[in-house]
């Protein structure tokens, strides 16, 4: 059984079919990637897969459970979480705080009470143990107290895979992780990828760097105007005529 099953997923804005009964699986512990044209529908799928825009119509099973219709909150506790393409960080933070802001959302408490942290409280020592540990995983323990705002790029990036990984989640949705990378943050990313996937997790991620992709999918989503209009290797997708010319114009 795969590990997430998506069947006639549906999401319409007004007249524009933004997602269209798109079906695809995830199996687990591996990369699988969306791909397609700007305004396809990947996003929007992450947006739904999440609970943080209501789906019209479709189920997307995770380990056999459904999440659509559930709360963002649920989703994450079955242990789905996701990054945004700007990142939501908190830059007037430390780097750790952002990841402890990740741990203690984790038990249902808000931002302001995941910074209000007390060191002699109970579980804060452990949570700053999860949160360095966290940081290892990136190789950003160096920069653990440095004002988030501070970092470059690349490297707010790897924050919020921090976070992420902080979240104890098992399938980890990545939009757009490569854009705005040099070939060092390549590097790093390509680094915590192969981490992230050595600890058994399972990512599903968005991303318009073919190299990239071709580097780490083990399956490729091909979404046109909203349609899953094939799924297999990148090989696979590169070799279809008609997807080449839709997507990479030859
Ligand atoms: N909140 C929204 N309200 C109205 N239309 C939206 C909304 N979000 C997305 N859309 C539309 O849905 C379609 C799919 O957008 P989506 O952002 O999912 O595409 P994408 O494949 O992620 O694009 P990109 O590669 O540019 O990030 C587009 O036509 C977009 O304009």
């Amino acid at each position: 059984m795969p590990m997430l099953e998506v069947k006639g997923l549906v999401k319409r804005f007004g007249g524009n079919v933004a997602v269209d009964h798109a079906c695809f699986t995830v199996e687990e512990k591996g990369v699988t990637c969306l791909i397609g044209p700007n305004g396809s529908g990947k996003t929007t799928i992450f947006n739904l897969l999440t609970n943080m825009l209501p789906a019209d119509e479709g189920s997307a099973l995770y380990r056999g459970g459904e999440l659509i219709g559930k709360s963002a909150s649920a989703v994450v506790k079955r242990g789905v979480v996701r990054t945004f393409q700007d990142l939501k960080l908190f830059g007037e933070f430390t780097v750790l705080q952002n990841v402890l802001i990740a741990i203690r959302g984790r038990y249902g408490e808000s931002v302001w009470q995941g910074l209000r942290y007390s060191p002699g409280a109970a579980g804060a020592k452990a949570d700053a143990g999860q949160a360095m540990e966290a940081l290892r995983v990136v190789g950003l323990e160096a920069q653990a107290g440095q004002q988030v705002r501070s970092l470059p790029y690349g490297e707010q990036k790897l924050v919020s895979l921090a976070r992420l990984y902080a979240a104890k989640a098992d399938l980890l949705l990545l939009d757009e992780p490569a854009s705005g990378m040099d070939r060092e943050g390549y590097r790093l990313l390509d680094g915590v990828i192969a981490r992230l996937l050595d600890m058994g997790k399972t990512i599903l991620l968005v991303e318009h760097n073919m190299e990239f992709v071709q580097a780490v999918a083990r399956k490729v989503v091909f979404l046109h105007r909203g349609q899953v209009l094939a799924q297999g290797t990148m090989e696979e997708i590169r070799s279809d005529k008609q997807l080449t010319e839709i997507y990479f114009g030859y």
